[in-house]
């Protein structure tokens, strides 16, 4: 016989010869069968072997009919396992003890003699019985860790600021719509943190977030990597493939750094938004996508819609609800709580025994400009917990870039500590504060061009 067998079952019966006739019989359709005359041994059993059903008899004792060693049994295996199955055998006279017993837990009971095709349609609906409770089981736990999840919503993004608070509150409001969100913030605020933390809280989270870095897409393969290709559609084509709109059918597309993206391009992806459709290079059919979009970028967006270098219609099209990141600096209050938790993060990983930063050095990390935001801090720590040899991080376990102190106390600053990156970063900075981040203005006053100016934020992350 082929036909793949399920099922252990466990026996247990002082009728060593009804056990043998059982065993034979009942090996054919169950994939394990296991015999046992003395009841004593149940626990350890049922212990050393995960029985889907348990064929259980009454009366074990010579001569003694009552039933009660079969009642005792019975809740003996059911307070080591609530989700046994167990199956009572009976003689005919003792069908109102099997009643009694199924109404304090046992599945069902056979009759002896048993006909052997009723005891296998038994045995049968016992075993789905059996995986039933094991599914429900399984279910359980794993709504266990998903209320787990959500009773610790943000618990990766760290903040208790009042910026920080509204963001969560955005986020918690945001989530279960499809609105389309738009994220800002400088560097390292944590863009993507809140995109994941979004999808994680919508009604998508079953499905795919796909990220793309716009940032650094080549104008060549933007529309490749976004809308797929057909097999032989270029020279790299070696197979079709679905682009990213398509790897996130019903569930998130976050598209980063989209300020970056060239004019030309944005035309594209925003034909592909509107139509919510995309088709694959070297394709003739569109396809339809179903995705809910986030975007984030550290780019002045709306100095550039007014600059040209963004497209309006774009940025209507994705900024439904828009979360704007305070910079670390903005909100020095949370810096105790990050560097806690990047702290023990760290201390466990590299196996070291740090406890906590010092007085001296968290009221110098309230200093700082943190030009990288929270991952410059998250950096810093990570070296430090690294290099120090104290329980308790102090002033000089931080490296911090020259830049960030430079900025924070403008007045102070000391050309002799400086290199030209360090002064042009600085000039470049004041230049669109002085201009709310209006690029052309700034430029002009630095005596850039608009896209020499652009170069320099990105490699400066401002
Ligand atoms: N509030 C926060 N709590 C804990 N960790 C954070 C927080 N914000 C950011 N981080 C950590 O800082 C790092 C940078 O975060 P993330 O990549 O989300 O920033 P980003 O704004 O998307 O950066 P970029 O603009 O450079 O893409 C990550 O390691 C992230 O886990």
């Amino acid at each position: 016989m082929n036909e793949q067998r399920f099922g252990k079952i466990l026996i247990v019966d002082d009728n060593e010869d009804l056990l043998k006739a059982a065993k034979i019989f009942l090996k054919r359709h169950f994939a394990q069968v296991d015999t046992e005359t003395n009841p004593d041994l149940l626990p350890i059993l049922t212990h050393n072997e995960n029985y889907d059903v348990i064929l259980l008899d009454m009366n074990f004792t010579k001569d003694v009919s009552s039933g009660q060693e079969g009642f005792y049994w019975l809740d003996r295996i059911l307070e080591l396992d609530p989700s046994a199955v167990v199956v009572l055998i009976t003689a005919y006279g003792d069908v109102n003890l099997a009643v009694k017993a199924i109404k304090e837990g046992a599945t069902d009971f056979v009759l002896k003699p048993w006909e052997n095709e009723r005891l296998l349609a038994t045995l049968n609906s016992a075993l789905q019985l059996r995986q039933s409770k094991l599914e429900v089981n399984l279910l359980k736990d794993q709504k266990q860790t998903l209320q787990e999840d959500i009773d610790n919503k943000f618990k990766d993004i760290i903040g208790q600021s009042p910026a920080m608070q509204k963001v969560f509150e955005t986020i918690e409001r945001v989530a279960s719509t499809d609105a389309n969100v738009l994220i800002l913030g400088e560097n390292g605020t944590g863009k993507e943190l809140v995109a994941r933390a979004i999808h994680r809280h919508s009604r998508r989270n079953r499905e795919a977030f796909v990220g793309v870095d716009l940032g650094s897409i080549t104008t060549t393969l933007f529309e490749s990597e976004l809308f797929g290709h057909k097999k032989g559609s270029f020279t790299d084509a070696k197979e079709d493939r679905a682009g990213r709109f398509e790897q996130a059918h019903k569930g998130t597309l976050f598209l980063d750094e989209i300020g970056n993206l060239p004019m030309a391009l944005q035309s594209k992806l925003l034909a592909a938004l509107q139509n919510r459709q995309v088709t694959r290079v070297g394709a003739n059919k569109p396809v339809d996508v179903n995705i809910r979009l986030i975007s984030a970028t550290n780019m002045p967006i709306y100095s550039m819609v007014y600059e040209n270098t963004f497209r309006q219609d774009l940025l209507y099209r994705i900024n439904t609800i828009e979360i704007t990141l305070p910079p670390l600096r903005d909100r020095v209050e949370d810096i105790p709580l990050l560097a806690d938790h990047f702290i023990s993060y760290y201390s466990k990983k590299y196996n070291k025994d740090i406890r906590k930063a010092s007085e001296p050095l968290l009221k110098r990390m309230a200093k700082y400009h943190w030009p990288g935001n929270i991952r410059e801090l998250q950096h810093s720590i990570e070296r430090a917990v690294i290099m120090s040899n104290h329980n308790v991080l102090q002033p000089e376990d931080l490296f911090l870039n020259k830049m960030g102190q430079a900025e924070k106390s403008e007045e102070n600053v000391s050309l002799e500590h400086l290199n030209i990156e360090d002064v042009e970063r600085i000039l470049i900075r004041k230049a669109l504060q002085k201009h709310n981040g209006h690029i052309t203005r700034a430029a002009e006053e630095l005596g850039l061009t608009r896209s020499s100016l652009y170069r320099r934020l990105e490699k400066y992350g401002l």
